[in-house]
């Protein structure tokens, strides 16, 4: 069984696709990352995973139930797919407890889901002293209470600072060390790479990857950048290095050159032969931010809206 499998998921709105013919299989346990620009169509899928939205064309399982009947897994997952509303006068504790009782749920989840979005401490608190990311973990919290196995987070790092934005990866990886499936949608790679396993990006409500983080990590490059000791040799070494084989680019403190870590001394060798002396060989790794932004393209939600109502519009270069 799949955590989510989608076939041929569609949704259109008037003349908008928010989501067209996703087809994907996402394994169970772990973090989930559903990645892609503002208006790619994240929000559209989880609300349609969650049942709340219907699908134009194609269906989706949700633990292997289909999102025809939502009912038949509703209890089974915990989701947060907008700033929740608390009682602001109430504490942490107070609005969790009213929470679990309007769901029957037992009180002893309470103290459990509060430990584990870690507000031990906070709890007797009234809530219109939390800073916004102490919501954001209330609000998972509320989600967790009756203990799913799968949780949906709808962009929990949107609106944060830093510190928020820390705090809700570390969250994210102890729940997904704790066995059950966690998606989690972002339109920054960087905000939530470090937590997932799994990764599905999309791009005009269109899958562009979906698979272990290691491979995508595996399509990052490498390069080895050098910098002659004096700065108006750069652009003789590039040419030196560009004759001895290696594809190289001028950059404007240094040559970065497109070759591996094993390379490093043999450009160095040869540019010591060529009778340069290096001030500086650094061996550079493309981050996952690059590879996501060339997979998605560097589009706004307006310009994704147009391309899936499609109208074709120049690209946007930012
Ligand atoms: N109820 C709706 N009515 C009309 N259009 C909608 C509706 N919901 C979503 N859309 C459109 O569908 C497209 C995808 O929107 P969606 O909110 O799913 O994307 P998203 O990736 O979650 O973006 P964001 O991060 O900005 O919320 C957008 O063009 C959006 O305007």
């Amino acid at each position: 069984m799949h955590a989510v499998a989608t076939h041929e998921l569609t949704r259109t709105f008037g003349p908008r696709r928010a989501v067209g013919r996703l087809t994907v299989d996402v394994p169970l346990g772990g973090v989930v990352g559903l990645l892609g620009p503002n208006g790619s169509g994240k929000s559209t899928l989880i609300r349609m995973l969650l049942g709340l939205v219907r699908p134009t064309e194609g269906d989706a399982d949700v633990l292997g139930s289909s999102i025809r009947h939502p009912a038949q897994y509703a209890e089974r997952v915990g989701a947060l797919v907008e700033s929740p509303a608390f009682v602001p006068g109430l504490s942490a504790h107070a609005n969790l407890l009213s929470l679990a009782r309007l769901r029957g749920l037992p009180r002893s989840r309470v103290a459990e889901v509060i430990t584990a979005v870690g507000l031990s401490g906070r709890e007797r608190e009234p809530v219109r002293r939390f800073s916004l990311g102490m919501k954001q973990r209330l609000g998972i919290a509320a989600a967790l209470l009756p203990d799913p196995e799968l949780l949906i987070l709808d962009e929990p790092t949107n609106g944060l600072d830093p510190a928020g934005i820390v705090e809700i990866r570390a969250l994210l990886v102890r729940l997904g060390q704790s066995g059950r499936t966690v998606i989690v949608s972002s339109h920054l790679m960087a905000e939530i790479e470090a937590a997932c396993d799994w990764l599905i990006i999309v791009r005009f409500g269109e899958l562009v990857f979906s698979g272990p983080i290691g491979e995508l990590m595996a399509r990052t490059e490498t390069f080895v950048d050098v910098e002659a000791e004096h700065h108006d040799d750069n652009d003789t070494l590039a040419r030196v290095l560009a004759v001895a084989g290696w594809v190289t680019e001028l950059m404007p403190d240094g040559v970065r050159v497109r070759a591996g870590r094993d390379s490093a001394a043999e450009i160095n060798r040869t540019a010591m032969a060529a009778g340069f002396t290096l001030g500086r060989v650094q061996v550079v790794h493309d981050s996952l931010e690059h590879v996501f932004l060339e997979l998605t393209g560097q589009t706004d939600g307006e310009l994704a809206q147009d391309r899936a109502a499609g109208q074709e519009r120049t690209k946007v270069v930012r």
